[in-house]
């Protein structure tokens, strides 16, 4: 398990990760602000244009009924105005053809009581307007007004009341023409009430002079105050006066994007909102499918990095495995295959450097160990590893071998007389000559100090080892020339041989080793062959 960890290829493809999911969050974050600017555009500019065209229509819907009842009391028969039940029959006749006032038609004498009601709502006639706002507009200016919304006396439902005075022709004030429409009549601030803007935003038509919801997405708030100052910012600016789009927290904490626009023919405005989550729900949608999007690009690089970082790294890994099997001596040194010409490749290559060098350096240590490094001959492991092979081969083959135990005569003074470096250079003329008398297939080793063997292969019979013998006192007999010196030593050799006097190594040094003391003793410069064993 650790080693998924610690591997390379898990490394790399949790940095892809990390950078694909990096990717994801710097995108979100640009995204964020630039989409939710974008949006908020948008979204400000439509919800806008919703809001102007739902006041426009409220702004008809009012200019239809003022001028309505401006006309009604210019062509209102003044000499009804004292026959109540004539002019309520004048007055039906009006609301039939165009009932534009849900309410009904009331005319007022000049001291604001009812006179004549159509349709007539119980106690409506005799009721009392002087205190009306609308009223008293009338009596102030002899134009016609709009009352506040407000409840109605008589009809003790939300309301509004748009009235025009009734004058003679000096323009002596006779009445007052009032209509009057419940809030909630059909066909009147339907657009308002019970329609929502999206899913869950609504308009609210505020007068800001009587500070109350004149009608709401929600008909409850009809009439109820609006928030009282330092509340909700944007409503605030737009009590002011302010027009437009923005971003405001509700009296209920909610933040909605809020859009408002004026009713010209009055100081109303409406508001069109809707709640920041649901306007910018698109921004939510961007986030999943950017996170859908994250994960299939995660797993597509995973995979992918998978499969190409399994493809990079496979020679890799093959490596590996081979080199541990090598150290290991399960599988001989050999040199890796370059499959590609990429790191790895140089990896390969590399390690095949070093395996020449390290084979050159085992070449020249096993020569070290093998050989003596003054003569360059084989030296005694070398020489009793040779003699072990050749008695075995020599044994299955039925062949005779010979050994040669060669010591030098008279040589210390060489080294006492004219130095060591002489003596050296004696020592390396005497492996060269000897080297020289014998077969390729026989071998020279020098054993130690001025000691050499000679072991000769396949020979027939004690004649042919006895003539090398001669052969090697006679070469090293002959005088040796060392730089201006001119010197001259002999040889004592011990003779025995395979199978005749031993069958195994040891046995068969240790009898031409007594064999060349005996030289030595039978007056030197000569050789012995060792005493055959008796049948
Ligand atoms: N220069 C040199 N001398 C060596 C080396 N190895 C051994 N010797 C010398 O070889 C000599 C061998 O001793 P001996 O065999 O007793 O000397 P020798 O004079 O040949 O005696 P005999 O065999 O009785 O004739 C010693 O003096 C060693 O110091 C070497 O590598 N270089």
């Amino acid at each position: 398990m650790g080693r998924v960890f610690i591997s390379l290829k898990t490394r790399l493809i949790v940095f892809a990760l990390a950078l694909v999911l990096v990717g994801l969050a710097i995108r979100v974050v640009i995204m964020t602000d630039f989409m939710r600017d974008e949006l908020q555009q948008l979204v400000s500019a439509q919800q806008l244009s919703l809001a102007t065209y739902v006041a426009q229509d409220i702004d008809a819907k009012l200019r239809t009924r003022q001028e309505l009842v401006r006309r009604l009391a210019e062509q209102l028969p003044q000499n009804l105005l004292q026959q109540s039940d004539a002019l309520a029959a004048w007055l039906a006749a009006r609301h039939d053809s165009q009932s534009l006032f849900s309410a009904g038609l009331i005319v007022v004498s000049p001291a604001g009581i009812a006179t004549t009601d159509y349709p007539s709502l119980p106690g409506r006639r005799g009721t009392s307007y002087a205190d009306r706002d609308w009223f008293l507009a009338i009596r102030n200016s002899g134009t016609s007004a709009m009352g506040a919304p407000t409840i109605g006396r008589s009809t003790h439902r939300p309301g509004i009341v748009m009235a025009a005075p009734i004058k003679d022709a000096r323009g002596q004030l006779l009445g007052v023409l009032a209509g009057v429409t419940t809030l909630n009549a059909p066909g009147f601030l339907d657009l308002v009430q019970n329609n929502r803007v999206g899913e869950s935003g609504g308009f609210l038509l505020i007068s800001p002079k009587d500070r109350i919801f004149v009608m709401a997405s929600d008909p409850a708030m009809a009439l109820r105050p609006t928030p009282p100052p330092g509340i909700n910012r944007l409503h605030d600016q737009a009590m002011a006066g302010y027009r437009g789009s923005g971003i405001t927290i509700n009296a209920q904490g909610v933040e909605e994007l809020s859009s408002i626009a004026s009713v010209p023919s009055t100081d109303w405005f409406l508001v069109a909102r809707t709640p920041t989550r649901e306007a910018f729900r698109p921004l939510e949608h961007l986030y999943g499918f950017l996170l859908r999007n994250t994960l299939v690009i995660g797993a597509v690089v995973t995979i992918a990095s998978l499969l190409i970082l399994g493809w990079l790294f496979r020679p890799l890994a093959h490596a590996a495995r081979q080199v541990r099997s090598m150290a290991e001596g399960i599988t001989p040194l050999r040199s890796l295959p370059v499959v590609r010409n990429d790191e790895v490749g140089e990896l390969a290559s590399g390690f095949n450097l070093l395996l020449g060098k390290l084979r050159e350096r085992e070449a020249t240590l096993a020569r070290i160990a093998h050989h003596d490094p003054l003569t360059a001959l084989p030296n005694r492991a070398a020489f009793h590893e040779r003699l072990s092979q050749s008695i075995a081969l020599a044994r299955r083959q039925g062949n005779h071998l010979a050994l040669l135990f060669l010591d030098l005569d008279d040589f210390k003074p060489v080294n006492d007389d004219h130095g060591h470096d002489i003596g050296d250079q004696v020592l390396r003329l005497v492996a060269q000559r000897l080297q020289d008398k014998v077969r390729k297939a026989d071998m020279v080793a020098r054993f130690g100090g001025d000691e050499f063997i000679i072991l000769l292969t396949d020979i027939t019979d004690i004649t042919s080892a006895a003539g090398v013998a001669e052969k090697c006192i006679e070469v090293l007999s002959a005088p040796m020339r060392v730089g201006k010196l001119q010197l001259k030593i002999g040889a004592s050799i011990g003779i025995a041989l395979y199978p005749d006097h031993a069958d195994n190594t040891d046995s068969l040094l240790a009898h031409a080793d007594a064999a060349m003391y005996d030289a030595k003793r039978g007056g030197r410069n000569g050789y012995r062959i060792a005493p055959f064993p008796a049948t």
